[in-house]
């Protein structure tokens, strides 16, 4: 599957977006390793604390798919911003514990920008039991 492609995945997940607080509508999607690809959006909640990331929506759905780490080669997101999305805090820290340093992450918005960076070069210095 080709970085195009993925972004498209990501584009048609934006699309179940539910976001009718902060109407910010994101799309993310995962390629596996062995092929399998899962898609989220984010979804908001009235309690606002409560409100999931595109990414993690994505990434939980491979996880619950049976996914681990090790298992991810690359993902995807995709919003209406002005640049390349960059993705919260939260979603980084989940992108490096399932991804690893080395995933590879396609920011891209609605308007053909993107760009190519790493779950490391996201966060670096997030969180591990051993550090
Ligand atoms: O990278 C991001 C940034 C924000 N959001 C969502 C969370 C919330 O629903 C809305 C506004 O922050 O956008 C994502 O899904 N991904
Ligand atoms: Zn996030």
């Amino acid at each position: 599957m080709t970085d195009d492609e993925l972004v498209a995945l990501a584009r048609q997940a934006r699309d179940a977006a539910y976001a009718p607080y902060s109407s910010f509508h994101v799309g993310a999607a995962v390629k596996l390793r062995d092929g399998r690809v899962f898609s989220g959006c984010n979804v908001e909640n009235a309690a606002y604390g409560l409100c999931n990331c595109a990414e993690r929506t994505a990434l939980f759905s491979a996880v619950a798919a049976g996914a681990r780490p090790g298992d991810i080669e690359r993902m995807a997101v995709v919003a209406d911003t002005a640049g390349p999305i960059s993705p919260c805090g939260a979603c980084r820290q989940v992108m490096l514990e399932l991804g690893g340093e080395g995933l590879a992450v396609v920011l891209a918005n609605m308007n053909g920008a993107r760009t190519l960076t790493t779950a490391g070069e996201l966060l670096p210095g997030g969180f591990r039991f051993d550090s």
